[in-house]
């Protein structure tokens, strides 16, 4: 049992009711699980208040509460907290209560709209090339070193990101490369934890659902550099338009990496091909299995990355050429009829036109392009026109179909993509709902030397309909198609 006055170490307390020199069980955020002697934080949701969840937490056996505003009536026996912020009180409880695990070990966290799952999986990978016990928190997994646990947001809640920098200290973890997104930062999922370094990848359109403008979400993003100790480094991404932005207010030793325009780390695209580029990285040249200039970026992200963590040029460059594509992220295949089909995560307008650049790039004659996207629902519906011209404007043809619709209507989220579409473009489309009957559409349209590009879910093991998530697997449904199509022709 944790006292509760430890557990309320540095957090800004306003008010309390009874006493904290109590011992209590576990923190928790959900009433529906808060158990005898539990501490219940009340938070302000996106769907609902915690605070309406007080008393029924305290009937549940809840000794202690965390909360922003006092409940009319207090019942006896239970503690009181008031803060100014729930999430922030959270957050630094739940550190509090695992032992500070992150100064145990040292955290770098990756931030930007795209690619932070691959320059942290891919750095995580370095790492143990190196020989080193890693950790990774990312979209499609969290790893304490070799052990595999399963997780459903990129940055998840305070506890589950304590608990499991907690099992890295028990494991001896040394580094650990871990994913911020906007929605952690702006929920305070990340806070109260000592980063030794942050990266920044780029900044384009997502999000705007949440955070409603572009410059309220680059101030969430920036957040994680602000707040950034001065012994720790912030690396950022010089060519973007937001790059330095990024790093304007932070304390931290500042370092830009680049492509086009000036930076502390230089990387140049030598060569490209569809199962590799040739990079010039410093003075260096290295091969690596990760293709397009957005994976430049990554490789030469990860190259900076570690340099600043203290690994020796040779032993990063070695370990780069022996990366392999992250899960999703431009996995490809090539059929016998020589139809190449690739699954990528590009779910932002940004990422599906460097996909679609790379893919262009990579034609050598009059190889079509088919593209079959869709756009998540209960997401930021201004994506969808946008990543609806970019698919038809930069494809032979474009399948317009279902990506997650949640909620929605697949077929309303369609139309508003279609309504991107411009007037030469519209021959170009197809619109199908069902996704495996899309991606069999696909395959069907293909010959041998085209290229298909399936985008949108990448890694994803499933299609999210009304809550339900059913499965459906890309990668695996196009390979079926094809070698079904190729079998019987
Ligand atoms: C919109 C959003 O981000 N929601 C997240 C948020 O939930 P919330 O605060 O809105 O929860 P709420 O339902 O309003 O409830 C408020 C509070 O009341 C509590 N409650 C509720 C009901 C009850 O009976 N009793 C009770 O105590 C809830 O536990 C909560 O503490 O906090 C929860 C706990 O941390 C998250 O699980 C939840 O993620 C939802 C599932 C989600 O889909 N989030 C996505 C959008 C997200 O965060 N994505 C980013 C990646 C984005 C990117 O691509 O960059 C991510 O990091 O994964
Ligand atoms: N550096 C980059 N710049 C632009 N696009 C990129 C970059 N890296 C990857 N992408 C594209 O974005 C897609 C998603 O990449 P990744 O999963 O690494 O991003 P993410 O930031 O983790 O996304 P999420 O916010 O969903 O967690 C990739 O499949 C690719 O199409
Ligand atoms: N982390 C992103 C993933 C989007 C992936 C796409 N397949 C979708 O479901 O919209 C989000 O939650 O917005
Ligand atoms: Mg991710």
């Amino acid at each position: 049992m944790k006292q509760l006055k430890d557990l309320l170490f540095g957090v800004s307390i306003s008010a309390v009711s009874g006493s904290t020199a109590i011992a209590v069980g576990d923190l928790c955020f959900d009433s529906r699980k808060v158990g005898e002697g539990d501490v219940f934080i009340a938070i302000k949701g996106v769907e609902a208040d915690g605070h309406r969840f007080v008393d029924g937490a305290t009937r549940k056996g809840a000794k202690a509460v965390v909360c922003e505003t006092m409940p009319e009536t207090l019942n006896d026996g239970v503690t009181y907290v008031q803060v100014s912020d729930s999430q922030q009180a959270l957050a630094i409880m739940a550190s509090n209560f695992y032992g500070n695990p992150s100064k145990n070990l040292r955290l770098v966290g990756v931030t930007g709209t795209n690619g932070k799952t691959t320059v942290s999986t891919l750095l995580y990978h370095l790492f143990k090339t190196a020989g080193y016990k890693v950790g990774l928190i990312s979209t499609i997994r969290i790893m304490v070193d070799d052990t595999e646990y399963e997780t459903n947001l990129t940055t998840p809640d305070a506890l589950t990101i304590n608990r499991h920098l907690s099992l890295m200290n028990q494991d001896g973890v040394e580094f650990c490369f871990m994913e911020v997104s906007s929605h952690g930062i702006a929920q305070r999922r990340a806070e109260g934890l000592r980063f030794e370094g942050a990266v920044f990848t780029n900044l384009t359109h997502d999000h705007l659902d949440y955070h409603k403008t572009f410059a309220a979400y680059r101030d969430t993003k920036k957040k994680l550099f602000d707040g950034l100790p001065k012994t720790a480094f912030a690396l950022t991404n010089s060519d973007d338009k937001n790059g330095l932005v990024m790093i304007q207010n932070t304390q931290a030793r500042k370092y830009t990496y680049a492509l086009k325009t000036y930076g502390d780390f230089r990387a140049q695209i030598l060569e490209q091909q569809l199962d590799g580029q040739l990079l010039k990285i410093e003075e260096h040249e290295v091969w690596t299995k990760l293709i397009g200039a957005f994976n430049a970026y990554n490789v030469l992200a990860i190259y900076a990355t570690a340099s600043l963590l203290g690994l020796e040029s040779m032993e990063i460059l070695q370990g780069i050429s022996q990366l392999r594509n992250v899960d999703g992220r431009f996995q490809h295949f090539v059929s016998k009829k020589r139809i190449t089909a690739i699954v990528d995560y590009a779910h932002t307008p940004d990422a599906l036109k460097n996909v679609l650049t790379t893919i262009n790039a990579l034609r050598t004659g009059n190889e079509n392009v088919i593209t079959v996207v869709g756009c998540g629902g209960d997401r930021d519906k201004s994506k969808r026109p946008v990543m609806g011209h970019i698919a038809s404007q930069m494809s032979n043809t474009a399948l317009f179909t279902s990506d997650n619709p949640r909620s929605e209507n697949p077929g309303v989220i369609i139309r508003e993509m279609e309504a991107g579409v411009e007037a030469q473009n519209l021959r170009k489309i197809v619109s199908i709902e069902d996704r495996r009957q899309a991606i069999r559409t696909a395959c069907k349209l293909a010959n041998p030397g085209d290229i298909i590009l399936i985008a949108g879910k990448g890694h994803e093991t499933y299609q999210e309909v009304n809550g339900v998530r059913k499965a459906f697997d890309d990668y695996k449904i196009v390979r079926e198609e094809l070698e079904k199509q190729e079998a019987n022709a």
